[in-house]
């Protein structure tokens, strides 16, 4: 098979993208949807791979910078919209995407690279390990209540279009973003995302709702989220689905909690992928009566160990050496000696004794503090040549917040 793989050109961008929208299944779009995707688009980034004149693979890189622990915002590519014709599946097409796209990144010196996989088992041959979880929740607010803390009530709620308030509440997010590890700074555009709102594609929902939180006069936090209300034998039986919801502070985090636990005539609150860590789960009065469920999230890829290594900091003093094992970017396997700890840290190649064995995907999944090297060691994926060496490495590599991607790309 011969096909030609190459960077998107803009008039070519309608035929790439309809070829992607196939192999996710046939969705419709909505046409607001399309157009924001075409203007987010980086073309000298996204890569299309073409079969006598037709697309059959599709994959882009986005421009990210990525919170690591410590605060630092880390450039990284976010890997998307990767796509092969099913006329064309496992005939090495997704490789050869893969291939070129991992040696891109490295040539443009960014250090990581991410993403959120339709499947979980699509990308662990090419080094990505999973590095943060969600929480996804089915909340019944008839029978769960709420413990809020003091201050609550010095919080002001008020109703607002939820493009009205847009700027502010980026605001909010901007600074929440070095907070926690995972969080994408969001360039500009991409803050419209949140506002997508296509009537076909509500199933029987409100539009978008946003409440805005204020406490003198400053905007502290918001919430944006649909009703739908439905009607059972014993009466009102409505939904409250949440989209986001972002705090600066506890008192405004259970303002809002409060306000979505308590809307008139709703029963049930939805929520999807929270923070494995999100406070609500601390303020209910029955956690089992929300099954909370967690699912895995962003996925993290090493693309240069040592630059990777050094950007973040270490929440206890560190000096171990890796092995580390990296088939499709050898470039990284060999050992490297990391020391650091909560001011900086340092990593360069060494020729010493190895002290942990392991692949780059393990380092990916340890990397922004979600996963626990321990953990790993226990499921056989990181070998200890030095003891103690496992738990002075997965010490250091905690997070004291947990990580999460906020929103998909
Ligand atoms: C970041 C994102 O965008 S996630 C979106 C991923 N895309 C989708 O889910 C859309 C629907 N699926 C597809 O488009 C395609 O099936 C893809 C992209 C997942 C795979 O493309 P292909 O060109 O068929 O993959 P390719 O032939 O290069 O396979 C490489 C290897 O991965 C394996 N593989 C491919 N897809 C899968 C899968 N879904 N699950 C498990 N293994 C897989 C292949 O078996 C092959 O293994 P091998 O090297 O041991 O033989």
């Amino acid at each position: 098979m011969t096909t030609d793989l190459r960077v998107l050109r803009q008039d070519e961008w309608n035929g790439w993208y309809d070829s992607l929208l196939r192999a996710f299944g046939g969705v419709d779009e909505s046409t607001e949807e399309r157009e924001l995707w075409n203007e987010l688009t980086e073309f000298d980034r996204f890569l299309g791979v073409w079969d006598e004149g037709g697309c059959v693979g599709t994959a882009g890189a986005f421009r990210f910078r990525v919170t690591v622990p410590g605060g630092a915002s880390v450039p990284a590519a976010g890997i998307t919209m990767v796509t092969v014709a099913a006329t064309h599946r496992r005939r090495g097409v997704l490789t050869s995407m893969m291939r070129r796209q991992l040696d891109d990144i490295r040539s443009w010196g960014e250090p990581l690279a991410v993403l959120t996989a339709t499947e979980p088992a699509i990308y662990g041959r090419f080094g990505y390990g999973v590095g943060t979880f969600q929480v996804n929740a089915e909340i019944d607010t008839s029978r769960v209540h709420l413990s809020v803390p003091d201050g609550t009530d010095d919080v002001r709620l008020r109703y607002a279009a939820p493009a009205d308030v847009l700027d502010a509440c980026e605001k909010v997010y901007a600074r929440l973003v070095p907070r926690r590890p995972g969080m994408l700074a969001r360039q500009p555009g991409w803050e419209r995302l949140a506002l997508l709102d296509p009537p076909g594609e509500r199933d029987g929902a409100s539009a978008l709702q946003c409440v805005v939180a204020e406490r003198d006069g400053e905007i502290t936090g918001y919430a944006r989220y649909r009703t739908k209300l439905g009607w059972g034998v014993t009466g009102h039986d409505g939904n409250v689905t949440l989209n986001d919801l972002a705090a600066l502070d506890p008192a405004t985090e259970a303002a809002l909690w409060r306000f979505l636990f308590g809307i008139d005539l709703m029963t049930t609150l939805t929520v999807r992928a929270r923070p494995a860590d999100d406070a609500w789960q601390h303020l209910v009065s029955d956690i089992r009566r929300c099954r909370p469920r967690p699912r895995d999230s962003l996925y993290v890829r090493l693309v240069d160990v040592g630059a990777a290594l050094e950007a973040r900091t270490y929440q206890a003093p560190v000096d171990v050496v890796f092995e580390v094992e990296d088939a499709f970017c050898p470039w990284n396997a060999g050992r490297w000696r990391l020391t650091g700890d909560a001011k900086g840290a340092s990593c360069a190649r060494t020729t010493d004794m190895a002290d942990l064995v392991l692949s780059v995907r393990e380092l990916g999944s340890a990397y922004l503090g979600g996963v626990s090297l321990t953990a790993l060691a226990a499921a056989g994926r990181v070998r200890e040549l030095r003891q103690g060496a496992l738990a002075e490495a997965a010490t250091a590599f905690g997070s004291a917040v947990a990580p999460w991607l906020p929103h998909g790309f």
